[in-house]
Order: C-alpha cells, then structure tokens, then sequence
C-alpha cells in the first residue's frame, strides 16, 4: 500500500532548522527537477529521430500494412477520403489479426477465395463494402464460388453501412479486407496467395456530382485505382485473371440519341465522374491490347436497392421524407433505374462469359487477343424522378416537401435510357423489376434498418389498404440469399 503523503501526491523532504534535522512536506511537482525535464526531453527527440528514420527508410510501409476486417471492426476516420484510406490502413493493422502477408493471413485468404463446388471461380471483387459489391460478393458466394473481398471503408458516406454489410459477408464466411487498390504490394500478395480466376473491380469513387467538390479523390480512385487494378493482373497473376469491372451509364454524357447503345458516342461526358469511366474504358483498351488481358466494362444504370448508397437520390429523398425536411427535384430529369438484383445477375454474367486471358506475367507477352466487352446494365425503361418521389411517399405514408428547379450545371444529365440487347445476346441479361416493386425492397429494408415506425403501403395491385411492415431487425435481400 502507498503512503498516505505518496498517495496524496506529496514527498517529505530532510532540512535542517536550529541544529535539528527535521522532515516537511513538499508538493511531488516541486521534484521534476531540471534534469528529468532534460531526460524526458531527450526521450522525446529520440522518439521523433527514430520515426523520422523509419519514414525514410521505409515510407512504402506506412501504406501498406492492413489487417483480415472480418470481424467487423471499424477503422474509419470521419472525414477521410479514399485517398487518405492507406493510413487507416495502418491504424487498423495494430489491431490485426493476422498480419499482411503473413501465414495465417494466407491461410484465411485461401480458405475464403476457395469455391465450394466443382467449376467453381474464384473471385477478388474490390469494393465489396460498397453497395453493388456487397450484393455480388454474396450471390457468388451462395452459387459456390470463392471470394475475397477488399474495401477501404472511406466515410464518403456512412462507413456503418459498408460495415454492416461487410458484417454480411464475414457471417456467411467471405473475407473483405481493409484495404486500398492502390496499394500495389498488397495486390501483389493477394495474386501471390491466390490464382484468382476474376476479379470484379466494383472499387470507385462514385457520385456525379460530388466529383465537383473532390476531384482528385476520382483521379485517385477511378484512373490511379484502376491501373493499379490492372497491373496487378497484367503483371503479378500467374496465370492472368478476368477483369470485369463497373463503367457507367454516365460515359454517355452529352448523347442524345435513345436508347443508348454500346455503339453510340461516348467522348462527351457531362461530369468529372463521367470522364474518369471513360478514361477507364480507354485505359482497359491499352491493357488488353499489350498485355492481353480479358477485360469487360459494365455500364451501370442508376442502380437502387436494399443495403444502397445514402448519397444517391431516392436514398436520401426517403430520409428527407420521413425527417420532414425539403427536397429539392431537377424539373424533367428522368433515369433508367436499375434494380440491384437485375445488376447482380448482370455481373455474374459478365464473369462466366469473360473469357480467360492471353498474357503470361512471366514472360510479358500474350499468346493472342483477348476478349474486350462492354455492355450497357440498365432497366430499359426511363422514369421521371418525380414518379420515383411519388412512389416513395406512397410507400412511406407520407408527403415530400419538394421544391423544383431547373436542372443545375453540375454535372448531371436530364435522362438515361438503355439498350441491352447486346447483354441479352450475350449472357442473357434480362431485368425483371419494376421501379414500383424495387422501391418496395428499398422501403422494406430502409424501414428494417432504421428501426423506423412506419407502416409501409402494399402493392397497389392488391387494391388493400396500408399494412404494419415495421421489423425490428434489418435482414439480407433476395440478392444476398
Ligand atoms: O448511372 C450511373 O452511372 C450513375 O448513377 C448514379 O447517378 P445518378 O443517375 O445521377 O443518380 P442519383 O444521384 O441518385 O440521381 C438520380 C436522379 O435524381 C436527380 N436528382 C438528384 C439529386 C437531387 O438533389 N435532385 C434530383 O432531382 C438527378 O438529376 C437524377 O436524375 C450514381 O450516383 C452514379 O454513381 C453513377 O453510378
């Protein structure tokens, strides 16, 4: 037990008063005498000397380190951007489990990239903490195949939801790793660990109009990501893998010609966002044509659904709506909305038709062409954005407080539209929902997810009134199961 003089932060100290040597108390502070200043100072400069040694000499590690994220920890840094993400990558490694390259991360990215049927593929899908790549993860992995997933779990919007969906695919035994694509090393360890057979590059910065606020974070992400995507293919695979990847509807830009087909003009795009999926088309040109990569580039079409992202509009309008608070709706503009399970189905496709690749990373050559696709994933079917609003109220029970503008220079278009024949054609892709019936998903898991009070309308065909919808638990979609 501690004195009671040390308990209280005091020390007695000898001094000596009339020839008698007596004992005082002295505040404990009085004792940080001028040499433990001096001590503590150096300790400090020490400290700062070393790091500043160990970011000379080794800066490449400061992006490179990460850890398994399958127990759903978070790492998140408010505010982040993707760029910033290899730091985070760093604060989550202290926790790691098992550390990068080492055997037990090995052994966990083998286990989770093995299929569980025979024929089956295995697949990196980059971005499996996003919407569309948590959807595909799970479809490919309920089918029986292998996959690894990583994410860097940036708080463009809400990081809970990405972990919450990464919570998903940890429960049904998918790794998704906390981790950036343009961390070359990392994916250098991951082919090394792995023959992966695909990979599904869902990972970008997305957003059309966000891209004036944070333009680099697209370069970042969108053209640096994507080469680093494809090197890692072209260069550390052995044997190559198929790449299939997200584009977007956006590459149309300034076409008018409806519905859009894969033939029509695609170098006038309306946006940042729209420049850098077509830059990345012409970059997937550049390495199939050296390196013979197979390379597919989806067009997504305004894609919706169960486990979405807050930032696009019918995400946000919802929770305007149900906070009461005003939205404000670009007169006249109308999207192809693309429902998530239809998209999924889309990607599948795309990966059992991709074709193998022609490259060898061993010698640098290819033996011949390999395939190089792109194909339009949307709905066919355009819906002005105020239907989407009225769909939204019905099915919450509640009027939107909207304002209507004109469309603002911002980057956006007034429509999109689809052609898909040449997806049809080639792997049978058919969309299935209607806006009606997609939102409903939307609402239902929404309402789950949020705990929130509300009574969800019924399909209009049955003609019957309003039913109680509300669950306490937010559950997977049809796609995930
Ligand atoms: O297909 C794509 O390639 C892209 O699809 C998506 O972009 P968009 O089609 O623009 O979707 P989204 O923002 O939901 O706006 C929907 C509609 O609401 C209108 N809109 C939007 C905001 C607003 O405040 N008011 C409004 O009327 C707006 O004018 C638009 O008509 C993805 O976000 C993008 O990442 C990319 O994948």
């Amino acid at each position: 037990m501690p004195s009671d003089a040390a308990a209280k932060g005091v020390k007695l100290e000898r001094y000596a008063s009339g020839g008698a040597l007596l004992l005082r108390r002295v505040a404990s502070g009085k004792f940080v005498s001028a040499s433990s200043h001096l001590l503590f100072r150096a300790t400090v400069l020490a400290t700062l000397a070393l790091v500043f040694l160990f970011a000379l000499h080794y800066p490449s590690l400061l992006s490179r380190s990460f850890s398994l994220a399958s127990d759903g920890s978070s790492s998140s840094v408010p505010g982040a951007s993707r760029s910033h993400a290899s730091h985070r990558s760093l604060l989550a490694s202290t926790s790691a489990a098992a550390t990068y390259g080492s055997e037990r991360w090995q052994k966990e990215i083998r286990r989770s990239a093995k299929p569980g049927r025979d024929g089956g593929l295995s697949v990196l899908v980059t971005g499996a903490g996003g919407f569309v790549g948590a959807h595909c993860s799970l479809a490919l992995k309920a089918r029986g195949d292998g996959v690894v997933g990583l994410d860097n779990f940036n708080s463009y919007y809400d990081p809970a939801l990405k972990r919450g969906r990464q919570q998903l695919l940890a429960d049904r035994g998918v790794v998704v790793l906390d981790a950036d694509i343009n961390d070359a090393l990392l994916l250098e360890k991951l082919f090394e660990a792995v023959p992966f057979t695909h990979v599904l590059h869902l990972a970008a910065q997305a957003g059309v109009r966000y891209a004036m606020e944070a333009p680099q974070t697209y370069v970042a992400s969108n053209v640096a990501g994507l080469v680093s995507v494809f090197e890692a293919a072209a260069k550390r695979a052995d044997p190559q893998p198929a790449v299939v990847w997200a584009s977007s509807s956006s590459v149309y830009g300034l076409n008018t010609d409806a519905p859009f087909s894969e033939d029509h003009r695609t170098d006038r795009p309306a946006s940042l966002y729209a420049a850098t999926k077509k830059a990345g088309e012409a970059i997937a040109h550049a390495y199939n044509h050296i390196y013979g990569l197979s390379i597919t580039g989806l067009r997504f079409f305004t894609v919706y659904g169960p486990w979405g992202r807050p930032d696009m509009a019918y995400f946000s309008f919802a929770r305007s709506i149900v906070a009461g608070e005003p939205i404000t709706l670009y007169a006249d503009a109308r999207r192809d909305f693309t429902y998530i399970d239809d998209v999924v189905k889309g990607c599948v496709g795309a990966l059992d038709t991709a074709g193998r690749s022609t490259g060898s990373a061993r010698s640098g050559k290819k033996s011949g062409p390999a395939p190089l696709r792109v194909y339009n994933l949307g709905n066919t079917s355009p819906v002005p954005v105020t239907r989407m609003v009225a769909i939204l109220e019905k099915l919450l029970g509640k009027k939107a407080n909207k304002r209507i503008i004109a469309m603002p220079s911002n980057g956006d278009v007034p429509f999109t539209h689809a052609n898909v024949s040449h997806a049809a054609h080639d792997f049978g892709y058919r969309p299935t929902t209607s806006l009606d019936a997609g939102l409903r998903h939307f609402v239902d898991w929404f309402v789950q997810y949020y705990k929130l009070d509300i009574k969800i309308a019924k399909p209009s065909t049955t003609g019957k009134k309003p039913a109680a919808a509300t669950k306490k638990k937010a559950s997977a979609t049809s796609a995930s199961s």
